[in-house]
């Protein structure tokens, strides 16, 4: 039993659709958690006029009854209200001096998707390529995520995100609680817990934003409650910290991940790396620290999924970088498009979604039944053998 997603839509298209299959039956969805979660995502600080325009709500059009889920499919749509603007530009094919022929995008940005996509598909109206390659198909990829946070909530398991670092400003430490993390980061601009820095990075891109430049970061993503053995080690692409890892670098923009200390785990001697095993009548067996990041052999062991993700600058930048005309291969400066100046808050909630749909699949691949009920009997029969080992 497994779940899987795809989806289907543009940029200023009508909307964006995806289907959701392999969803156990009576899995009660919360319409207005699922919307929460939109929201939260179009809210981070240095966002562009775009995110003024939507106001990103799910439409469910299948596999859901009173509520809840009936095993078949998921279906759900999230509307574009920019398409109104768009409609003559998507629709009507480019003709030489109208208007729709001007906006025909010609000047491809370095760092975006456009010529390597107009190359790869032959399309001479770069449109056709950044129109899918845009972030925009996030908003429906989080609208999966959150029906997977619904479920896994179901077995007690908590997601939280936070921003770790923009630009030159970096987040400090602390031991908050995961609940306490959820609140604190909800209620910041730059999903950050300390006001301080949230007036930091606000001003750092308002900065960056006057200058026409664009800035990336670094985002962290923390799951709690989960038992051990999500995940395997017996196969290559059943290792669930690689699932992770792909489904991050998916995100438009992505350009690292790393588990637990990452790439430090390479500076460091094995006596300072490894998380040593302690056994407690209460807790079973446990890590002493979690420097892996809740993961050996491809498993999880009990311990916090920690992730962090890197995102690159915004590639559209109101000061362009110089590219190459594909009409006449001469050199121009790159189109500039409507763009986010950064967007690593949102990013932060996406990520956030991705490494939800990643955990549920293995979840589900785990304790996989066709009820809600059977699921739950699986997973305490599993919990019962832990107990007993
Ligand atoms: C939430 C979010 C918003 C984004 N907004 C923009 C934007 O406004 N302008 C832009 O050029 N790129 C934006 N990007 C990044 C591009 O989508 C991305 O760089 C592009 O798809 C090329 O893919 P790659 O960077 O992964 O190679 C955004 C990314 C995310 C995650
Ligand atoms: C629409 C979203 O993000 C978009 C992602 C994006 C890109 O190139 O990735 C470019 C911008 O699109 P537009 O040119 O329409 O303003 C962002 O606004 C969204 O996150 O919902």
């Amino acid at each position: 039993m497994s779940i899987r997603f795809l989806t289907a839509g543009e940029t200023h298209g009508p909307q964006l659709t995806a289907i959701i299959e392999g969803l156990p039956s009576n899995l009660k969805l919360d319409i207005e958690a699922l919307n929460f979660q939109l929201h939260r995502r179009q809210k981070g600080y240095g966002r562009g006029r775009r995110m003024q325009i939507e106001k990103d709500t799910a439409q469910i059009v299948g596999g859901v009854r009173h509520g809840y889920t009936t095993g078949a499919p998921v279906a759900l749509v999230v509307e574009n209200k920019d398409w109104t603007h768009w409609r003559n530009i998507m629709n009507i094919e480019p003709i030489e001096g109208t208007d729709e022929e001007k906006r025909r995008v010609h000047r491809p940005r370095p760092g975006h998707a456009d010529l390597n996509g107009g190359l790869k598909y032959n399309l001479k109206d770069l449109r056709n390529v950044l129109e899918r390659s845009s972030a925009r198909e996030t908003a429906v990829r989080v609208a999966c995520g959150a029906i997977a946070r619904q479920f896994l909530e179901q077995f007690g398991i908590k997601v939280a995100g936070q921003v770790i670092r923009i630009g030159e400003i970096e987040a400090p430490a602390h031991d908050l609680s995961i609940d306490e993390l959820i609140e604190r980061t909800e209620a910041s601009s730059v999903r950050v817990v300390n006001k301080e820095t949230e007036k930091k990075m606000e001003e750092y891109i308002d900065l960056i934003k006057k200058e026409g430049d664009s800035i990336g970061g670094i985002v962290e993503c923390i799951v709690e409650g989960l038992p051990v053995g999500l995940g395997s080690h017996v196969q290559y692409d059943r290792k669930l910290d690689g699932r992770i890892a792909q489904g991050v670098m998916s995100i438009n923009a992505f350009k690292g991940v790393e588990v637990g200390i990452g790439f430090e785990a390479g500076e460091l001697r094995g006596s300072k790396v490894h998380d040593e095993i302690v056994y407690t009548e209460e807790r079973g067996y446990h890590r002493a620290s979690n420097r892996l990041g809740g993961f050996e052999g491809g498993m999880t062991n009990g311990m916090p999924i920690v992730v962090r993700g890197v995102m690159k600058p915004i590639p559209t930048l109101y000061k362009p970088l110089q590219s190459v005309d594909i009409d006449t291969k001469e050199a121009f400066t790159a189109q500039v498009e409507r763009s986010d100046a950064c967007a690593v808050p949102a990013a932060s909630v996406v990520m956030e979604h991705v490494v939800t749909w990643e955990v549920a699949k293995a979840f589900l691949e785990k304790f996989g039944g066709d009820s809600m009920e059977e699921i739950h009997a699986n997973y305490n029969n599993y919990l019962a053998q832990l107990e007993r080992y």
